[in-house]
């Protein structure tokens, strides 16, 4: 007999995963997986396996590799937990968002090795969009407070699609920068190599004032490593042609001073932020760069937040904890705190990763109004294109086998 699989829809779990827990621990009467053993397949476990790896040097993803699973891209990092998770001999997995921030040939080769996986062992996939169910999913379960109340045919679930339109407009700035340049970031004949990898070839990359552009390229082709030459502290990029706001990189300006002009969102920023402040502290929190609130903020700013949380449709929810919101109200929130100084460049790194349709339609309608209606250049990045976005150009990174080059798109 053909084994059943479920799906569970990522927005009606909670922040902390309590079903997941109870579901691997056996806890949970509705699927009766009692004396099964089952594994957590997801960014999180990943997450915590680079954590161990930091903290204890313990390479236990990568024993046989010469460098640490922080290194790989993701994946490549997807890959390896897989088949770390296969090797414990699993009666069921659950795969969390299997497929965020994987490329179109990542997506297919997962897919292949899961659907395989499935005439064996039983999977849970929990999912955002439509597009990602497996094809070998039956059931998809319906979760009221973490609790699963029924079970339905996949041919009977109903998919709900959404569009978004804000009211209002971008609230206006009270910080200004003064000498920005018109040309923000340039990379000249950057190139980085990881011992004898060569990653990045000559990249060659103005990005202007008042631009709009995606940074796209399949995974590990280099997206990560340009933005860490740009917003990070990535020692290759000294000694290179790295130019930010017309100010050579490591040519005396402080990190600080060029993280004051640019806003900053990656899902992965979200770990940082676990003490409790509510949803209007994080986005005043803007004002200062920094992760809680520990100054106190002038009337001005306060009134700011309030326009901003209000032109969101987040008014009701300015003083709830900014833990207990939605995966996509929190990045909304997020996204808002980037943009309270409206810097001269705001990057959004895979800021739709785990979204479900209509998250992912509120996000783009975001970024579409902050280009309009500002003069923040964004910076998107993204491994797979996404439509409706009123980009001015794209930065595609293509992989060779002498390291990545860049072309841009249209
Ligand atoms: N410290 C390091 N040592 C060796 N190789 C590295 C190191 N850091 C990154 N790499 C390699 O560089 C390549 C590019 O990685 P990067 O994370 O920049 O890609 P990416 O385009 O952001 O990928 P993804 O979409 O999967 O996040 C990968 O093959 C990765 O394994």
């Amino acid at each position: 007999m053909d084994k059943i699989h479920f799906a569970i829809k990522n927005e009606s779990l909670c922040t902390k995963n309590n079903l997941v827990e109870s579901i691997l621990n056996g806890l949970d009467s509705f699927l009766n997986l009692k004396y099964k053993k089952g594994l957590l397949f997801s960014i999180s476990v990943l997450e915590k396996f680079i954590e161990k790896e930091a903290k204890y040097d313990a390479q236990t993803l990568t024993l046989n590799e010469k460098r640490g699973i922080r290194s790989f891209s993701s994946g490549e990092q997807k890959k390896i937990l897989l088949a770390y998770l296969i090797e414990q001999k699993p009666d069921f997995l659950i795969l969390e968002s299997p497929f965020e921030s994987l490329d179109t040939n990542a997506v297919s080769d997962l897919k292949e090795n899961l659907i395989k996986l499935s005439s064996k062992i039983i999977l849970i996939q929990i999912f955002s969009r439509k597009e990602e169910l497996l094809p070998i999913i039956t059931h998809v379960l319906e979760v009221e407070n973490d609790v699963i109340t029924s079970s339905n045919a996949i041919e009977k679930y109903t998919f709900k699609e959404h569009d978004f339109v804000f009211k209002g407009t971008i609230p206006k700035s009270i910080t200004f920068y003064k000498n920005i340049p018109k040309q923000l970031i340039s990379l000249r004949n950057v190139t980085v190599h990881y011992g004898d990898n060569c990653i990045l070839n000559s990249i060659n990359w103005i990005i202007n004032k008042n631009e709009f552009w995606q940074l796209i390229g399949p995974n590990g082709s280099g997206k990560t490593t340009i933005l860490s030459m740009i917003y990070g502290n990535n020692v290759k990029a000294y000694g290179q042609e790295v130019y930010l706001f017309g100010k050579k990189k490591g040519s005396g300006e402080s990190v600080w001073e060029i993280k004051e002009k640019i806003g900053y969102f990656s899902p992965a920023i979200l770990t940082l932020f676990q003490r409790e402040i509510t949803a209007k502290e994080m986005v005043i929190s803007g004002f200062f760069d920094s992760i809680g609130l520990y100054k106190s903020p002038t009337t001005l700013q306060v009134q700011l937040a309030k326009e901003w949380l209000k032109l969101l449709g987040l008014e009701s929810e300015k003083e709830v904890s900014f833990k207990n919101l939605t995966t996509a109200t929190q990045r909304l929130v997020l996204i808002a705190r980037a943009m309270i100084k409206h810097p001269p460049l705001l990057i959004l790194d895979e800021p739709l990763m785990n979204l479900d349709n209509q998250g992912t339609a509120i996000l783009i309608a975001l970024m579409n109004k902050i280009v309009k209606e500002s003069d923040t250049t964004i910076l998107f990045v993204s491994h797979r294109s996404v439509d409706n976005l009123l980009l001015n150009t794209v930065y595609e990174l293509v992989p060779t086998k002498n390291g990545s080059i860049g072309s841009i798109k249209k």
